[in-house]
């Protein structure tokens, strides 16, 4: 099918539209094909004085398809800069017929980088706008460090670089990204008046490369060059695209456009074949698939609306559950068991938002508009017309089986009854009722107004509907040494700020269950004799100021040592002098052998699930691409080694399941998909 079509009007306005649907994605196959194809004819026909740009069914283009990265081998791709510089910039835009971009909904990577070779743009006012190539380990490969900047100046493009952040049409209107908004009706027509206009010298006529006046002066120019450097080292020290995406913009400051192009096209085959892309897209592709679970979301059923959520429970879970639907602007009911609760739970909820407002996520004014999404109840009355109830209270089986049986007498039959448990079997929370098909697991991750995933865990019995309205559900909250390794805190520091009593309840629960399989310490319950409960007693394994900030605690030394007298161990020398590569090792083999249980008994449908869920719900780092990802670039063989020699040294903990042991035997990947009965999700 041609991807790109071409219309001549009466009025001597070319318009070429990508037409590659659902999102007119590019490759540089489309690009020196057909488009380059139809714009060089335009170019050529004398019935042609201007060219329009724009997409088919109401979308400019999502940009490059990313698969057709990874795809690649090195050689495969053009010479570096020949997109970029001998056919974008020194045909299309420098051309003598002026161009215009009509934007409809996104115009993101290279589609935004072509619509800046254009010589103005015109949008709807609902089209979006950004360069999000660092988000796939990538830089902007066609002109986009050089244009961006030249546009709406070194600050603004940085932070719509560095941070993937994409600008909403009002703004890159007041910006100067785009020249006008005008209805989606009328967005054409607008464009190809505005290209004739051009051409008969009533608009200006300034190739966007060319432009200086937006730039910020040379001395002002490298001071904020080298905060955005020293930014970026501290925050992501592992990743190396953003230096390069800043060296690309300061070359095009410092020495000019033309040798800032020159050094984005080095430095964009440079990171086209990194490992940091694959792992990256990797993520992006595993995040989409995601939403597609064979026999339920493919057979046709449509989301049904949920409008009210009830929340029981307004613990830390709870109070992160309620902030994260107030925010999605969903009316939430928060039950607690006593006035105490209820205050302390709302009060929690505000400080989320309060937080929200201080990290600049939410203007201060709608603090207070979000709080009118919230009521706090102490029974079940405003149950009667909720659409989805999530319980979060703790984790106690007899507990849990009262709630539900409540539930059950007080919801509307339509109601979706879940459970945020972690740990108990879905199936058993709701046997005492007669509710079985809208029962399911909607297990948040802690904290839940931070962390954007939900897991979806479903029942033999629970209805591909009620499956389909929580993916849906899920999907509008996503749209939006370990350290050292990537994660966003080490383990000591998350279970402080998880707190020692949910971790003791969740840790009883897996003992019951899977009592070989879990790592016993004494040295939880040593500190907790002590009132050390984790950061809510400013006082865990770390010692916390009132601003939360953690610092390591001397005293530490002498808890663990009880806590070794009392499991009776002595320190092993080895263990003393690890590597942070062994650490890393020793902590997270043991996550992908549970994670290939998972995968082998079916509860997880597919091992990139299990990637997301280790970046969205756990903070893995994403430019490591997932759990699974990760390990399968160590070697299922290599990881199956290591865990049976520490097996033979710290016990069973360390042994490796059937699963990986025998794709280690195979040297087979732990990815490759499982001939498996039926999963949970
Ligand atoms: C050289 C250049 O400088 C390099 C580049 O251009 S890099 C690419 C830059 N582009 C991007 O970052 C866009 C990434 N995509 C998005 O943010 C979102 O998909 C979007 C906002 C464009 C659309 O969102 P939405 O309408 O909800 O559609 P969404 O469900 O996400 O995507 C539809 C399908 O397109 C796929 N898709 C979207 N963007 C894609 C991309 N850039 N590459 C490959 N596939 C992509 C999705 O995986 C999904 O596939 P599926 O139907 O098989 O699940």
């Amino acid at each position: 099918m041609e991807k790109t079509t071409m219309e001549v009007g009466a009025d001597g306005v070319a318009v070429i539209a990508f037409t590659n649907p659902p999102l007119n994605l590019l490759s540089s196959d489309l690009i020196l094909g057909s488009f380059k194809e139809k714009y060089e004819q335009a170019l050529r026909r004398d019935d042609v004085k201007a060219i329009v740009i724009t997409g088919s069914n109401g979308k400019f283009s999502g940009g490059f398809d990313v698969n057709t990265f990874v795809g690649r081998r090195k050689g495969e791709e053009p010479k570096p800069g020949y997109i970029s510089i001998d056919v974008l910039t020194d045909i299309f835009e420098a051309a003598k017929k002026p161009s215009v971009a009509a934007i409809d909904g996104v115009a993101f990577g290279g589609a935004l980088e072509i619509a800046m070779i254009c010589h103005a743009r015109i949008s709807t006012s609902t089209a979006q706008l950004g360069l999000p190539e660092l988000q796939f380990g990538l830089i902007p490969g066609f002109g986009g460090t050089q244009r961006l900047p030249r546009l709406v100046g070194l600050s603004k493009a940085l932070e719509m670089m560095l941070m993937s952040k994409p600008l909403k049409a009002d703004e890159a209107h007041v910006l100067g990204l785009v020249d006008a908004i005008a209805p989606q009706e009328e967005l054409v027509m607008t464009a190809r008046q505005w290209a004739l206009e051009i051409l008969e010298q009533r608009r200006p006529w300034i190739p966007s490369i060319y432009r200086n006046d937006r730039l910020e002066p040379l001395g002002k120019a490298r001071e904020i060059l080298k905060f955005a450097r020293a930014q970026a080292q501290k925050q992501a020290p592992n990743l190396q695209h953003l230096l390069l995406c800043i060296d690309a913009i300061e070359k095009g400051v410092v020495s000019g456009s033309r040798a800032g192009l020159l050094k984005e096209a080095e430095d964009f085959q440079k990171v086209l074949h990194s490992h940091t892309c694959k792992c990256l897209v990797n993520v992006f592709i595993a995040q989409c698939a995601t939403s597609k679970v064979p026999r339920i979301t493919d057979i046709g059923l449509v989301p049904r609306r949920v409008n009210k959520i009830a929340v029981l429970g307004g613990g830390l879970m709870g109070s992160g559950i309620a902030t994260v639907l107030i925010l999605n602007k969903y009316y939430v009911i928060l039950k607690e068991v006593n006035e105490k609760f209820l205050e302390a739970g709302i009060n929690r909820i505000k400080a989320n938002l309060q937080s929200h407002v201080q990290k600049g996520k939410m203007p201060e004014e709608n603090f207070e508009t979000a709080l009118t999404l919230l009521k706090g109840v102490l029974d079940y009355e405003n149950f009667r017309d909720v659409d989805l109830v999530i319980e979060a209270v703790i984790e106690n089986v007899p507990l849990k089986q009262q709630v539900f049986a409540d539930l059950e007498t007080y919801c509307p039959p339509h109601c979706i009854l879940a459970s945020n448990t972690s740990t108990i079997d879905i199936n058993l929370i709701g046997e005492t009722t007669k509710s079985h098909d809208r029962i399911v697991g909607a297990h948040f991750f802690s904290p839940a107004h931070v962390m954007p995933l939900l897991e979806v865990v479903r029942t033999q019995k629970t209805s591909p509907q009620v499956i389909v309205d929580l993916l849906e559900l899920g999907r509008r909250f996503i749209d939006c040494a370990i350290s050292k390794f990537g994660m966003p805190m080490g383990p000591f520091r998350t279970i402080d700020l998880i707190g020692f009593g949910v971790f003791a309840a969740v840790g009883v629960q897996f003992l019951k269950s899977f009592p070989e399989r879990c790592y016993k310490s004494a040295l939880m319950q040593v500190l907790l004799e002590d009132k050390r409960a984790g950061e809510a007693t400013r006082k865990g394994f770390y010692l916390y100021d009132i601003r939360r900030k953690a610092s390591p605690d001397p005293e530490m030394t002498k808890y663990i040592e009880k806590s070794r007298s009392i499991a009776g161990v002595t320190p092993d020398p080895q263990l003393m002098k690890l590597a942070d590569k062994d650490i890393v090792e020793m902590l997270f083999f043991p996550v992908v052998n549970e994670s290939c249980r998972i995968l082998d008994e079916g509860i997880a449908l597919k091992a990139s699930d299990l990637d997301i869920a280790s970046v969205m719900g756990r903070g893995f780092p994403r430019y490591r691409g997932g759990i699974m990802f990760w390990a399968d670039n160590l070697g299922s063989k290599y990881i199956c080694s290591k865990m049976e020699t520490w097996a033979k040294k710290y016990g069973d903990f360390y042994k490796p399941c059937a699963y990986l042991a025998e794709r280690a035997a195979k040297g087979a990947s732990l990815r490759a998909p499982v001939e498996q009965a039926n999963s949970r999700l």
